[in-house]
């Protein structure tokens, strides 16, 4: 708003000093690029990976607290996500596989994780994930393996198990269903799509809201956006990122039946990640078939303080009625007290692999 004080002449004067300041922050990002493409060439020299999530942490960390609060703690994140993101792109040519197709949640997630300055590509299936980055086509893969509503994503946990590759991330990220369309009005919506689990969430919202559309099922919510976008009176329900994509307006937002709704997704590696200080180790154990040796097995985490996040069981796959754990523990394996604790956990358990170790992410809210 234009008042007395701040007239054309002050706003000029005001834009000149962003002028200013947005020439500095050009000078600063070349000079900081100069800096990651030689740490690139050392890393390329020793054979070590681009992507270093211990060091991202503690970038995004110290920035946070440099900041006087002015520029808004979200938009720092976000500037410095795509800062490191475009750093990464100068040490190395990343591509990071992810369970597609595009536009979905694990699209979102490979996008906060990595930025997108790096070459993302969309599989069919976690299983591919895995086999890409297992033969090196991709050097990271990002998948789904759990949601706060649904519990565990089974076919990760197998795959985990079956694999050597390493867990080196993790990402929450909140699910938030909208109902995106072509149209500029509820009125005119005659039909929605979605995959059958979004609509799933958003049931209660279309029966009170659009009682009378019908309601189709759609392979992915990527295939329904793409359906709204080509054809009048459908709307699809799906993320602000399929709505972005298939140049869509969000018709109303936040329509799942809950908000305590996150997945959690992963990134895989070929090695896990350096210790923070504020770390989750994932675990997968069997246990010997005797009265009290679950209890026996999580009593090391105990004894030794260790705070476990999940415990999950699957069967085994290689005995009928033979189960083994999944556990994440807060602490890294290169803390004595965890390693402690691992070392008694193979007193009990005749199978105890490490599936990785990362820094820890605070589930967020929508
Ligand atoms: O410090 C490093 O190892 C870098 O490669 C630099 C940098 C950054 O831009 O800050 C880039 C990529 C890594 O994932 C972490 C940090």
């Amino acid at each position: 708003m234009l008042t007395k004080e701040n007239t054309p002449d002050e706003v000029e004067h005001l834009r000149r000093g962003i002028d200013e300041v947005d020439a500095e922050i050009v000078r600063l990002l070349d000079r900081r690029a100069r800096l990651a493409r030689k740490i690139g060439e050392i890393k390329r020299e020793r054979g070590l990976e681009a992507y270093a999530p211990a060091r991202e942490r503690a970038v995004f960390d110290r920035v946070a607290g440099l900041s006087e609060g002015d520029f808004p703690r979200r938009g720092l994140e976000a500037v410095f996500r795509e800062i490191i993101s475009a750093s990464i792109s100068l040490e190395a040519r990343l591509k990071i596989a992810y369970l597609g197709p595009e536009t979905t949640f694990t699209h979102e997630a490979a996008l906060r994780a990595f930025g997108s300055s790096v070459d993302l590509e969309p599989l069919p299936s976690v299983r591919e994930v895995f086999t890409k980055v297992e033969r090196g086509e991709a050097q990271h893969g990002v998948v789904p393996v759990e949601n706060s509503m649904e519990g565990a994503v089974t076919h990760t946990l197998d795959e985990l198990m079956a694999s050597t590759l390493k867990i080196c991330g993790e990402i929450y990220l909140p699910i938030s269903q909208n109902l995106i369309s072509r149209e500029l009005s509820l009125e005119r919506i005659h039909t929605v799509c979605s995959h059958p689990m979004a609509l799933a969430q958003v049931a209660g919202w279309l029966r009170r809201h659009l009682p009378n559309a019908k309601v189709e099922e759609a392979e992915s919510t990527a295939e329904a956006a793409r359906r709204a976008s080509a054809e009048p009176g459908v709307a699809a329900v799906g993320s602000n990122l399929a709505a972005e994509t298939y140049g869509l307006v969000t018709l109303a937002g936040h329509i799942q039946e809950s908000r305590a709704n996150t997945t959690r997704f992963i990134v895989l590696g070929r090695q896990w990640s350096e210790p923070t200080g504020r770390d989750k180790t994932s675990v997968v154990f069997s246990v010997k078939d005797r009265p009290g040796v679950l209890r026996d097995a999580l009593s090391a985490f105990a004894e030794e303080g260790i705070n476990l996040t999940r415990i999950e069981s699957r069967p085994s796959r290689r005995r009928a009625w033979t189960y083994v754990f999944f556990a994440d523990l807060q602490g890294h394996p290169s803390e004595e007290r965890v390693q402690r604790a691992l070392e008694s956990l193979e007193e009990y358990c005749p199978y105890v692999t490490v599936l990785g170790a990362y820094p820890e992410s605070a589930p967020e809210a929508i």
